[in-house]
Formats: C-alpha cells, sequence, structure tokens
C-alpha cells in the first residue's frame, strides 16, 4: 500500500519533518536533488547538457541543485531562472547564493540551444492558479524542447499539472519522467496529469510517516508487492461452498455475454459456485459457454419462490450487467433488493434502474452498512445523480463521497483512474493499474465479477472493491501484453485474472510451514 498526497498534506509533513523534527528544509532540498540524480544514474540516462528552468519558489530550488550536482559530474549545465524575485523563497535564495558563489551564471533569457534534456523546476506543488503570460510561454517553450528531442525531465510535479485533482491550469509540462520527493501526489495519478507525468519515480528524501501527527493521508494505492497480503486466505480443506457461492442476476432477451463475462469472472476470483438467473433464451449458449455455471432461467417472468430459493442459496448477489431496464428487471431487483441477508454488488443496468426508479434507490439506502457495492461507470454515476458530466468534469470524487454516503455504500467509480470510496470513510482509494486497452464492451461486467468472487470469499467491502478495481486493472495490462491495447477484448481479461492472482505453491506452502513464534 502506498500513500497518494495532495498539496496540503505534502507541505504539512515537509514543514513538520523539518520544523519539529528538525531536518533542514536545506537537507530536504539536497536529498531531493540528489535522488533525481541517483534516478538518472539507475536508468542509465547521461545528458551532457541540459537546460534547468526554474522559478521562484523551493521547486526551482531543487531545479538549481540538480543542476549543480550534474555540473559537478561534467555536465554542461545552463541556468535559466523565471518569476518575480520579490517571491523567491529563503532555500531558493540560498541555491542562487550557492550558484553564484560556485561561478555558474544564471540567465533571464532563455537560451534556445540544443539541448538532450531539459529539468522543468518552474512549478511544483505550490502551483495555485492558472498560468499565463511568460510563464505559458514557457511552458510552451519546455514542450517544444521535447518535441525536438530533449529529454523532460520534470520535478515533483510537471509545471501547470494541479497536484490535487491532475487539472491543467493553463498549459502544462508534458514530463517523460518525474522525479516526486517522498509520496506520489494526486495529480500523477488523476487524468488529465497522469499522461503528463510520464513515467513516475518516487524518492525518499527523509520525509516519513512519523510526520502523520496531524493526520494521514486521505488517498492511497495499491501495488503489486501488496497482492500476496491480500488476496483472501485459502483453506487447504475446503470445499466450493468454502469458497462463497455467488447468485448472478444478469443478462435479457439480446443480451448474454454479459452473464458469461461477469459469471466467468467470478469463478476466475477463486469464488466456489456461480448460479444464474436470466431469461430462458439464454439457457443454451449459457451451458454451452459456461458450463460450470447452474441456472435459473425464466420464460415471461421469474417465479418468487425460486428466486427466493436461489437468494437463501447465496452468499453473495452481483446484479445488473445485461439485464436491461424493463419492468420484469425492476421486479427482480426489487426482490434481491428486499433480501437484506446478502451482501450485494450492483453494476450496469441494475444502476440504471435504481436511477430510473427510485423506490429501488430506496430500497437500496435500506440495506445500509457495509452490505453494498456499486460499480458505475461516469454515465451511470450522473444518472443516479441526477447531475451532467460537466459537474463530473468539475468534482468527480465530491460526487463520488456524495453518492457514497446518500446509499450508505462503497462506490467504485469506474473510469480511467477508478476511485473508491466508502460512506463516513475518510480515505479514498484510486486505481493505478489498468490502461486504455480496457476501454472495450465489457469490461465492467468483468470487474463486477471480480467484486462478487472476491465479496464472496470473505472480505469487507471497501478493501473488497478497492483490490478487485486493482486486479482488474492488473489484468488489463496482463491482456494488452498478450494482445495489445488496440485488439484485446473484455474475454482477454477474464483469462488474464488467473495469472495476476496467482498464489504460487512455493509461496503458499512457505506461508504453511513458517513458524509464528521465533525462539
Ligand atoms: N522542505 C520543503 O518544503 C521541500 C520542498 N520541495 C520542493 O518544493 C516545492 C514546493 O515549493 P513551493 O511551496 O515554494 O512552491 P513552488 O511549486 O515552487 O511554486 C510556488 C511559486 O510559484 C508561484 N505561483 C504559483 N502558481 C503560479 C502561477 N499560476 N503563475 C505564476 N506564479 C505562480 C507562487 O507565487 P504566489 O502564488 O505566491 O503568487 C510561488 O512563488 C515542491 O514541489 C518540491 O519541489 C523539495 O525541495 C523537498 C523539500
Ligand atoms: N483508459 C482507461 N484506463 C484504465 N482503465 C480503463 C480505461 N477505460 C476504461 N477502463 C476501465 O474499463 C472498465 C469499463 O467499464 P464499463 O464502462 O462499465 O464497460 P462495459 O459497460 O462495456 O462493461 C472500467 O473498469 C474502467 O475503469
Ligand atoms: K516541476
Amino acid at each position: 500500500m502506498n500513500y497518494i498526497l495532495n498539496a496540503n498534506e505534502m507541505k504539512m509533513y515537509d514543514r513538520d519533518t523539518s520544523e519539529r523534527i528538525g531536518i533542514p528544509s536545506m537537507v530536504l532540498m539536497e536529498r531531493a536533488s540528489l535522488g533525481v540524480v541517483e534516478s538518472l544514474k539507475e536508468q542509465n540516462l547521461k545528458p551532457d547538457r541540459i537546460l534547468v528552468v526554474a522559478g521562484m519558489g523551493n521547486n526551482g530550488g531543487d531545479g538549481l541543485a540538480v543542476g549543480r550536482l550534474l555540473a559537478e559530474k561534467g555536465t554542461e549545465v545552463t541556468f535559466y531562472i523565471a518569476g518575480n524575485p520579490d517571491k523567491v523563497t529563503p532555500e531558493m535564495r540560498r541555491q542562487l547564493l550557492i550558484l553564484e558563489n560556485s561561478g555558474f551564471s544564471i540567465q533571464r533569457k532563455l537560451e534556445l540551444a540544443e539541448y538532450d534534456m531539459v529539468v522543468d523546476a518552474l512549478f511544483g506543488i505550490g502551483l495555485s492558479r492558472n498560468v499565463e503570460g511568460e510563464y505559458l510561454e514557457l511552458i510552451r517553450e519546455i514542450n517544444n524542447f521535447g518535441k525536438r528531442g530533449a529529454l523532460i525531465l520534470s520535478l515533483d510535479i510537471p509545471s501547470g499539472v494541479c497536484a490535487d485533482t491532475g487539472r491543467i491550469l493553463g498549459m502544462a509540462v508534458r514530463a517523460d519522467i518525474t522525479v516526486t520527493f517522498a509520496y506520489a501526489k494526486r495529480g500523477h495519478f488523476l487524468y488529465p496529469g497522469r499522461e503528463y507525468t510520464g513515467k513516475l519515480v518516487v524518492k525518499n528524501i527523509g520525509v516519513t510517516e512519523k510526520s502523520f501527527i496531524k493526520g494521514r493521508p486521505g488517498a492511497f494505492c495499491y501495488e503489486k508487492k501488496d497482492l500476496q497480503g491480500l488476496l483472501p486466505k485459502r483453506s487447504p480443506w475446503g470445499n466450493k461452498g468454502t469458497f462463497g457461492k455467488v447468485l448472478l442476476v444478469a443478462g435479457s432477451h439480446d443480451m448474454c455475454g454479459a452473464c458469461i463475462l461477469c459469471g466467468k469472472s467470478i469463478l476466475r476470483t477463486g469464488a466456489g459456485m456461480v448460479k444464474i438467473i436470466t431469461p430462458a433464451c439464454n439457457r443454451t449458449i449459457l451451458q454451452e459457454a459456461f458450463p460450470e455455471a447452474m441456472l435459473y432461467t425464466f420464460e415471461d417472468r421469474p417465479e418468487p419462490e425460486k428466486i427466493q430459493k436461489s437468494l437463501d442459496w447465496a452468499d453473495v448477489v452481483v446484479a445488473g450487467p445485461g439485464l436491461s431496464t424493463g419492468d420484469i428487471s425492476g421486479e427482480l431487483m426489487e426482490y434481491l433488493l428486499k433480501d437484506k441477508r446478502c451482501p450485494m454488488v450492483i453494476d450496469a443496468d441494475g444502476l440504471n434502474l435504481l436511477a430510473a426508479r427510485r423506490e429501488l434507490f430506496r430500497l437500496a439506502k435500506e440495506r445500509g452498512g457495509k452490505k453494498l457495492i456499486i460499480t458505475p461507470h461516469p454515465g451511470e454515476l450522473v444518472r443516479l445523480l441526477k447531475t451532467d458530466r460537466e459537474e463530473y468534469g468539475t468534482d468527480r470524487e465530491k460526487l463520488v463521497s456524495e453518492l457514497a454516503g446518500e446509499l450508505c455504500c462503497v462506490v467504485a467509480a469506474k473510469d480511467a483512474a477508478t476511485l473508491v470510496v466508502e460512506a463516513g470513510r475518510e480515505e479514498i482509494y484510486i486505481n493505478t493499474s489498468g490502461n486504455d486497452g480496457m476501454a472495450t464492451a465489457g469490461s465492467g461486467d468483468v470487474l463486477a465479477g471480480i467484486t462478487g468472487g472476491l465479496l464472496a470469499q470473505g472480505m469487507d467491502s471497501f478493501r473488497c472493491a478497492c483490490l478487485s478495481v486493482y486486479l482488474h486493472g492488473l489484468a488489463g495490462e496482463e491482456a494488452s501484453a498478450g494482445k495489445g491495447r488496440y485488439g484485446m477484448t473484455a474475454s482477454d481479461i477474464v483469462e488474464a485474472i488467473p495469472t495476476v492472482m496467482t498464489l504460487r505453491d512455493e509461496d503458499f506452502l512457505r506461508c504453511q510451514k513458517t513458524p509464528s513464534k521465533k525462539i
């Protein structure tokens, strides 16, 4: 697990590290700059000629220090500073003095020479408004250097990207590499900032969790190394009942694929059994394409006793993929929502029904507690909140929290960077896995299946939604590694699930054999 910070949190932890813990700000800056140089070495990048573009804040100070350290190693460095000298921070002033005392000259006019690398140190997390005028022209010029082949290295965050939202404030530097300090920032992972960040490297500078005394960061993400500890434990003497029974209510007259994609994902994630309720027209295709599933198929309308029997059998319900929004589906959703025993995952048309019929929305809300996970894509989210795409674009996190609060549930708000929010919980999960190959029909059905599969294995709703989103993204990456981002389909994502969540036998045996007591 890794924290993802906003600008205020980073400033608060920086300040605590220097003022309370006592590591001087200049030391943090030197460590940050050494981290950048180390990162270039790790990537085998040896620039001969670089341009450092520095602003008047501490981001500029980092830039001057990086230039100085590289000059010590023989790189030819041109220093350029921009901005109002009245605004210079004490650390930046000190960096200017060090350069002056060391005999470097600093330019105030941009030299349009050829450089192998441009260091972007114009604005960091202190960017507070849209860039305009001279700064806008500078950012354009930095990007032009990039187009002509120079490597663009942004310090902390590409200048022009809002560290809190990932929004572009006027114009932003398109970095090839961003080296950030202590922790990643939200703007590195939220779009469009994520696209401008290029490859992200995080360097430790001495700011640690010891500085979280006034509050922990509000966001986190998962990494591959976390997986082993996050996956539900499997009992060696378990049977298919132990690993969970999932009732999938999905599919409609012209939509059978959603049952298959979602149902297969449930089993691929490790749940023991799946039973599908769907119209009779889907029976033959399901029996052929998905023989592992049990079925309850109905002709005109499902019988309440049979629905109830299925609900009594199930540990978890997944409802909505390909369901359609007709009256029969509405009735089905009503039965499911009224039965409050099973935790439930609602996706796709299940959510459209909630949006269209307030009675169903009310029933969902009444389930309350931690028993509901919903997985809306942006269209479904705005329908549920009766808002529009414009508002979604303005403050997505606020809308997602609002929805979680209204339904008293966990919301996995799907998008290129999916957010997971739980009613009443302050921290949010920001997903970092996946790619644009996943923007393909049926991909969301796979996520609903993974979520149901993990929930059936006993996970807590919030952790389950976070892990499902992360695994889904990893499966998307695995699928694209085989088929490419153009050609991959949702079926490829399903097939990649086992690979990304494989608990290797040797790991399993090690867990079993390691004694917990130390002597
Ligand atoms: N110990 C530490 O703290 C460490 C900090 N570190 C580094 O410090 C960075 C944060 O430094 P920072 O807070 O000085 O802010 P920074 O991003 O340099 O810019 C602020 C300047 O920009 C100006 N400005 C803002 N928006 C503008 C606009 N649109 N157009 C024009 N001007 C605008 C703003 O002016 P003002 O808003 O006051 O008018 C102010 O002058 C951080 O990202 C990391 O790199 C590391 O060294 C590790 C240790
Ligand atoms: N550019 C992208 N990068 C990463 N993930 C993406 C991207 N585009 C879509 N996804 C993921 O793909 C899934 C698409 O879901 P959804 O829109 O519900 O598809 P469908 O309705 O076809 O099943 C979501 O989980 C979303 O997060
Ligand atoms: K920067």
